[in-house]
């Protein structure tokens, strides 16, 4: 690729190593959460939300269980006013919920910013300025000492407007935004200069909110960013380090999550991600990489479909058939290797009653997401085993087939599959699977039977239609089947073979009570055919199974009758 020439890193590194982060090997505790749907990502949308989904995601968010929500940017558009004030006026804010508001360093948008919360128990009011190199240098064309006393200009008005509202409880928060372009020691400098403002205290601490605008980095420069930060801020045992993730390079989560090892208390990110570019971290995949570590999240996604429905409508952005923990195809194994180790895994855990969960491929139990073993795990394509196969067979209709059988018919359905160049649905691979092998009444096809018990042996009466042509058999055995087997064989010599196995179990439907039969016969050649009955009646079924597996047989030979009675 050509022009790469033209790029360098835009990001720098602490004045010092900070690594200690680096010594943690898990995130413990769940950050304190911070939904930037809102704003950050409802600014990202094509189309912004319009009040009334503005109210549903919000009332969404609260039952998902954030705390803290950044509902918005209000000096920015009448409707972003607008939901402000609904919310507020409808007292749609409970009472252990900050909301979050978001304004530039600009005297009337802060102005007009607190003027949209008043009547609000808990606001973080939150102030932000950029301070990259870039940017002093292409938009704001000014010198360091300028871009500080933005920040600081805007932070004394906070402290000026707030004095005003002693009904509100504030949380202030500033955001040296672009941070990961701007040297760390200046961004250092300008969080101090307004942290010297709001003079923190326990009981009113400060958000400094430390954003990769853009992600510039490897995540592990970002969290050695954060350890700086956060081992010189002033105050510090009264300021909340927030973390605020952009997923440029693809890599958001994994900053967030070393961020948070490095010193970052709180978390600021959207569902699934969505936000400006390549958008913001997505709180989803960050909530349940705790969750899979055995740590509470302290937010509720157990209905993922409901939560990615509600999300896909409001925004009109689709989550992705591989986003972690949601997306459509995150369960799914359709290779045949991954399918024998789960279904062997989920027996596994059966038998043991295991306590954690340990199925292989599988880092989430689908239940605690609200999603089925049956239709999101095990897809059939042609790339897909007899494991996979037998278990669905099993799992949606109760079939245990024979373990040699299971091998023949993981390959006859995999290769429809291929053939049909699609993936199979349990449905289709339940009708071609009965088409193949059970019940199957061509060119033999059993009309009546009766046994008697005769002498320790069973006598068979049967009419059987042969290329719809009818015999009456008779023919003893010592017992049903082998009485029937030697029905068949009297009834054309051609038919040989020589009886293999024989397995049956009931078989669990919604209506009826049947049963199941496997029996397999082999040829001269010793090529093995395995038949399914399936009847009510037990012995029938096995009959079935066995007349199946003989007109199997006779596909591949010519079957001419040389024998009739009557
Ligand atoms: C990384 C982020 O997500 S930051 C949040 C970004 N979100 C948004 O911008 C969405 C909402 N914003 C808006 O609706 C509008 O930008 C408004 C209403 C806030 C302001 O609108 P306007 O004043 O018309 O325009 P605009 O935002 O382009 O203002 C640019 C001016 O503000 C200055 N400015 C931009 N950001 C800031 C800031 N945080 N603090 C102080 N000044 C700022 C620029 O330097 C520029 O100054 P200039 O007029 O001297 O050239
Ligand atoms: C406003 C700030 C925090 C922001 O969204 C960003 O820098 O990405
Ligand atoms: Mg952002």
């Amino acid at each position: 690729m050509k022009n790469f020439e033209k790029y360098r890193p835009g990001y720098y590194m602490p004045p010092e190593p900070c690594m200690d982060w680096v010594k943690k090997d898990r995130l413990t505790e769940a950050p304190a959460w911070c939904s930037v749907d809102l704003r950050d990502g409802n600014q990202a949308l094509i189309t912004p939300m319009n009040l009334e989904e503005k109210l549903a995601f919000y009332r969404f968010l609260l039952d998902v269980g954030f705390k803290e929500i950044e509902v918005g940017f209000p000096a920015a558009s009448e409707t972003e006013y607008e939901f402000l004030r609904t919310i507020i006026e409808d007292h749609l804010i409970p009472d252990d919920v900050y909301i979050q508001v978001l304004t530039q360093s600009r005297p009337h948008i802060i102005q007009k910013t607190f003027e949209a919360i008043k009547g609000a128990k808990n606001v973080v009011v939150h102030l932000y300025n950029s301070t990259s190199f870039a940017q002093r240098q292409q938009v704001f064309r000014m010198a360091e000492d300028e871009i500080v006393d933005i920040a600081v200009s805007g932070a004394k008005l906070f402290n000026e407007y707030a004095d005003k509202m002693p009904e509100t409880n504030f949380r202030f928060e500033y955001s040296p935004e672009s941070f990961t372009g701007t040297e760390v020691e200046f961004a250092l400098r300008i969080c101090n200069a307004v942290i010297d403002v709001w003079q923190p205290r326990p009981e009113r601490k400060v958000i400094i909110n430390l954003p990769s605008t853009v992600e510039m980095s490897m995540p592990h420069v970002y969290a050695q960013q954060i350890e700086y930060m956060s081992k010189h801020l002033h105050s510090r045992e009264n300021v909340i380090v927030s973390i605020h993730p952009h997923n440029d390079r693809g890599t958001a989560v994994a900053a967030g999550e070393l961020a948070l090892l490095a010193g970052g208390q709180r978390i600021e990110g959207t569902l699934f991600g969505n936000g400006e570019r390549t958008g913001n971290v997505d709180i989803v995949t960050m909530a349940m990489n705790l969750f899979t570590h055995g740590v509470d999240p302290k937010l509720d996604f157990s209905d993922m479909p409901k939560t990615v429905k509600f999300y896909e409508e409001l925004t009109g952005m689709s989550v992705g058939y591989r986003q972690p923990y949601s997306g459509h195809l995150v369960f799914a194994a359709f290779s045949g290797s991954h399918q024998d180790a789960i279904s062997k895994g989920m027996k596994f855990r059966q038998e043991r009653q295991e306590p954690f969960w340990t199925v292989p491929y599988l880092p989430l139990d689908p239940h605690d997401v609200n999603r089925e073993y049956e239709t999101d795990v095990i897809r059939i394509n042609s790339q897909s085993g007899k494991g996979g196969i037998s278990y669905i067979l099993e799992h949606n209709f109760g079939y245990d087939l024979p373990k040699e059988m299971a091998a023949e018919v993981g390959y006859f359905i995999k290769g429809i599959s291929d053939h049909a160049h699609k993936e199979l649905t349990p449905h289709e691979i339940l009708v071609a699977f009965q088409h193949e092998y059970q019940n199957k009444d061509v060119p033999i096809a059993l009309q009546d039977i009766s046994w008697i018990r005769e002498k320790g042996s069973t006598v068979a009466d049967a009419t059987l239609a042969i290329h719809n042509e009818l015999y009456y058999l008779s023919a003893r055995g010592n017992g049903p089947l082998d009485a029937v087997s030697n029905v068949l064989k009297i009834a054309n010599p051609n038919i040989q073979y020589q009886f293999v196995d024989y397995e049956e179990h009931a078989l669990e439907t919604d209506s009826d009570s049947l049963a199941s039969a496997y029996v397999v016969i082999a040829d001269e050649e010793g090529n093995h055919y395995w038949g399914v009955g399936v009847d009510s009646d037990i012995t029938m079924a096995s009959v079935y199974a066995l007349i199946t597996a003989v007109n199997r047989e006779n596909k591949v030979k010519q079957f001419i009758p040389t024998h009739e009675t009557d």
